[in-house]
């Protein structure tokens, strides 16, 4: 591939390789510390079953002796994972699904995916879930609470399967003929390792990015609020104990995921798809933070169940529908005009470069209408965990600077990509995320 389509990075984004190092080390220190600074060996969640000081205390302790070292690898847990990881890929190869393709590369190329998401949400994915209903019937809830048993293990399981797959796909961006991403070719080792350094890494048609994206991490993400659900149930005695608060998370997150494997063919006009490499940032945040961050809220109620009551139960539920309504139909809004439909009629600018852009509906209110529906839902998943400890606001704050971040980034990509016309688009649509306010 020649220079000019594969040109030197020279911006950083991250504050550069050391932003870089320290993403890739904090993210993982993060999940630990999230299990170990909050959960029933650490006596529960700050501040009010376990002091800070009493949770750092631990966590020194714990840190300085070599069987705490010792405990965080499980070859059990470990083949759990594997099998786990191992049944998404035969899944994807073996089910039936469409050739779509995606937008079109800077060579002019637009790739072509399989896409059987929709097929694996409605058949495989609830064939399995009946199947693990059809064992908790029968077995009884506690035949399910492994991965609440085994977290460490498998929490160590993903963050190894990340770390490879990234250093891989850093090691072979160097064969001949790969298209990089124009963010990940700065030449410092860690930076491009962390960004992703090829655009698209395949393994014959099967794509590394988009399934990581929307297979192994998001649907364990539901297998794991599944077993959080059966742990509460032992713990109380029986599935009709569980709380209203537990079943209110386990019912958004898994309405978020089925959506997000039903609308398979909109992850690629995202910009983890379109602009982004596969490296550590992705990789991590697909396999390790997303299953095991994601679901917090829900390993918290395990072990600190919280009643709600009819009128929380129905504030919450309406919080949600909400943040659900305006993220999908923005997120419908455009997916629909860059498949070259317009069924609302929504008024438009062209640019130069022949792009067009919504400038009424969602996308005229402001330029990330979808961030806003998204966080309405984070807050939404964190508000049946009551106001105990903060700790299970995390995923909602968090978020937060995500995508306020995000949007900076996306902001300047198409800054780049539309020039003047981007400055015109930002007068007439001035709000990045949420109208009137941001
Ligand atoms: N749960 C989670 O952890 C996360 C969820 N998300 C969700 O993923 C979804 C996708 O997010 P993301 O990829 O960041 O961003 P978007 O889906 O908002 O896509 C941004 C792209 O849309 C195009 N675009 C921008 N403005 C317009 C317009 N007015 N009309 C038409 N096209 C426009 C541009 O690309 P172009 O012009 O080249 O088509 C831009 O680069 C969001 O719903 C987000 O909330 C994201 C991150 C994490
Ligand atoms: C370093 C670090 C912790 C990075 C985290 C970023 C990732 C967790 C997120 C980046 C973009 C994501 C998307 C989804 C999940 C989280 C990550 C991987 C997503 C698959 C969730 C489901 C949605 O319907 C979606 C398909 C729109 C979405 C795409 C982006």
């Amino acid at each position: 591939m020649s220079v000019q389509l594969n040109p030197r990075t020279t911006h950083y984004e991250f504050l550069g390789p050391p932003g870089a190092f320290a993403i890739s080390i904090g993210v993982p220190i993060m999940t630990y510390a999230l299990y170990f600074g909050c959960s029933e060996t650490s006596g529960g969640c700050p501040p009010k079953f376990a002091s800070l000081s009493a949770v750092s205390d631990l966590v020194i302790h714990s840190v300085t002796s070599l069987d705490w070292w010792k405990g965080l690898w499980d070859t059990e847990a470990a083949l759990i994972y594997l099998a786990w990881y191992t049944f998404c890929v035969v899944a994807w190869a073996i089910l039936p699904g469409d050739q779509v393709s995606g937008t079109t590369l800077r060579t002019g190329e637009k790739k072509l995916y399989k896409i059987n998401g929709a097929f694996l949400a409605f058949s495989t994915f609830l064939l399995a879930l009946g199947v693990t209903s059809g064992i908790i019937l029968r077995f009884g809830p506690e035949s399910f609470t492994f991965i609440y048993n085994k977290w460490v293990g498998l929490t160590t399981a993903s963050l190894v399967m990340a770390f490879v797959q990234a250093t891989y796909c850093y090691a072979v961006s160097f064969n001949q003929g790969k298209l990089l991403a124009l963010g990940g070719n700065s030449g410092n080792f860690i930076y491009d390792w962390y960004i992703g350094r090829e655009l698209n890494p395949r393994i014959g048609s099967f794509d590394i990015k988009s399934f990581n994206e929307l297979r192994p991490g998001l649907i364990l993400w539901v297998l794991i609020n599944i077993s959080m659900v059966c742990e509460q149930a032992t713990r109380r005695g029986g599935l009709t104990k569980v709380t209203d608060s537990m079943w209110l998370v386990l019912a958004f997150q898994t309405w978020y995921v089925a959506d997000g494997l039903y609308n398979e063919p909109a992850l690629f006009t995202t910009m983890d798809i379109t602009s982004d490499g596969f490296g550590f940032m992705l990789s991590v945040g697909d396999l390790l933070w997303v299953p095991f961050v994601y679901s917090l809220q829900a390993r918290y109620l395990a072990f600190h169940p919280v009643e709600l009551g009819p009128l929380a139960t129905v504030g919450i539920l309406f919080t949600n529908l909400v943040g659900y309504y305006i993220f999908r139909t923005a997120n419908g809004e455009k997916n629909d005009f860059r498949n070259g439909t317009n069924p609302k009629n929504l008024k438009f600018m062209t640019t130069k470069k022949g792009t067009k852009l919504l400038i009424s509906g969602w996308w005229g209110r402001s330029r990330h209408p979808n961030y806003m529906g998204d966080l309405i839902m984070a807050l939404a998943w964190s508000l049946p965990t009551g106001f105990d400890t903060p700790i299970t606001y995390f995923y909602v704050t968090y978020f937060a600077f995500l995508l306020i971040h995000r949007q900076l980034r996306d902001d300047e990509a198409c800054r780049l990509k539309y020039g003047e016309d981007w400055v015109a688009y930002k007068k007439l649509v001035p709000y990045r995320i949420i109208p009137y306010i941001y």
